[in-house]
C-alpha cells in the first residue's frame, strides 16, 4: 500500500481517560515530515479533549519503534532546510515532553536517533525484551540534536550516556532497563499490551497530583536542593487545598475509591 493511503501517524479514540497514538510509517518509521505533522494533529487531538489523561505512542512497524530523523531527506537538504526541519522535529518532541498529561512510549524494535529522543521526551519508557535502543548519530557525523545529549544523561548519567552515545551501540533491552533508560521491562513484543495496562492504572490516580509529581521531579535536575524543597511544599500546599486533595483524603476514610476529576 502507498504512503499517501495509509497516514504516517493514527490515533485512537480515548478510551477510560487513555488515547493511544500509533507510529505507522513504512518502512521504518522514519521522523520525516509525515510523522513529525502526524504527531501535532494528534497531540491536538489530546489537547482537544478534555478527558485524556494518558498518552500511550507505539509503532505498527514490525522490529521498529522509529528508527530516527528521515535520512532519505536529509540527503536531500540544504542546511537551512535541515535546521529547520529540526526545529520543527525537536518542536513536536518538546510538545510531547510538555503535554499536561502523563505520555508511555511502548518501544517493541529498534528505536533509534530521532526514535529513541522521541520516546525519552516521554514521562515513562516500557520496552519490550526485544527492543533495541540507540543515539547512532556520530556514524553519521551528527549529534543526537532532538534532545539526546540532554534527556540520555538525566536519565542514565554522564558516563553511560557518553558510552552509548559515542560508541553508537544498540542497547538491549535488558541492559536498558538496567540503567534507568526504561522504565518496565516486558516479553518481547508485549510493550504496549504492558503500558495500555499501566495507563490503565495510573488513570486510577489524581492527574493533577501526578502532574505536580513530575513537574518538582523534573525541577531537581535545575534547582538548588533548599530551592526545590521550596517548590516541593509549595506543590503539596496547593495540592492540599485542592478538590482533588479533599476527595482522596475523604475515599480513603470512606473506604471507597476516589473520584478523581
Ligand atoms: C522533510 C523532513 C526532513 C527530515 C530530515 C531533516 C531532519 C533533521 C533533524 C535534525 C536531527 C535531529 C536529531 C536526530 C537525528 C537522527 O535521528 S539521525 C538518524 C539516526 N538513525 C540511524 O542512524 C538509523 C539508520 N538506520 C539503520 O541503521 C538501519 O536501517 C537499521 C535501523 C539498523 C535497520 O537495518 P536493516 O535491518 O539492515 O534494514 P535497512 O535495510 O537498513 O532499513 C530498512 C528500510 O528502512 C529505511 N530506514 C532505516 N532507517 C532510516 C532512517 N533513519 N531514515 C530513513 N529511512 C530509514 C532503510 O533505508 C530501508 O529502506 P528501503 O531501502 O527503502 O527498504
Amino acid at each position: 500500500m502507498s504512503e499517501t493511503a495509509t497516514p504516517a501517524v493514527a490515533w485512537s479514540d480515548v478510551d477510560a481517560g487513555v488515547m493511544t497514538i500509533t507510529l505507522q510509517r513504512r518502512p521504518a518509521n522514519a521522523l520525516g515530515l509525515p510523522i513529525i505533522d502526524g504527531l501535532n494533529a494528534a497531540l491536538d487531538a489530546a489537547d482537544a479533549d478534555g478527558s485524556v489523561k494518558v498518552i500511550v505512542v507505539r509503532s505498527d512497524i514490525p522490529g521498529f519503534f522509529a528508527a530516527g530523523a528521515d535520512i532519505k531527506h536529509m540527503s536531500a537538504v540544504d542546511a537551512e532546510s535541515f535546521t529547520a526541519y529540526g526545529d520543527r522535529l525537536r518542536g513536536a518532541l518538546n510538545r510531547l515532553a510538555s503535554a499536561d498529561r502523563i505520555t508511555i512510549a511502548a518501544v517493541d524494535g529498534l528505536a533509534l536517533g530521532g526514535g529513541l529522543e522521541l520516546a525519552m521526551a516521554c514521562t515513562l519508557r516500557v520496552g519490550g525484551a526485544d527492543a533495541k535502543f540507540g543515539l547512532p548519530e556520530v556514524k553519521l557525523g551528527l549529534i543526537p540534536g532532538a534532545g539526546g545529549t540532554q534527556r540520555l544523561p538525566r536519565l542514565v548519567g554522564r558516563g553511560r550516556a557518553l558510552d552509548i552515545m559515542l560508541t553508537a551501540r544498540q542497547v538491549p533491552a535488558d541492559e536498558a532497563h538496567a540503567i534507568g533508560l526504561i522504565d518496565r521491562l516486558v516479553g518481547a513484543g508485549g510493550a504496549a499490551d504492558a503500558a495500555l495496562a499501566l495507563a490503565a492504572e495510573l488513570c486510577t490516580m489524581s492527574l493533577p497530583a501526578q502532574r505536580a509529581v513530575i513537574r518538582t521531579v523534573d525541577a531537581a535536575f535545575d534547582t538548588p536542593l533548599d530551592e526545590g524543597f521550596r517548590f516541593e511544599v509549595a506543590q503539596e500546599q496547593d495540592l492540599f487545598e485542592s478538590g482533588e486533595a479533599k476527595e482522596g483524603i475523604t475515599a480513603f476514610l470512606e473506604k471507597r475509591t476516589p473520584r478523581f476529576v
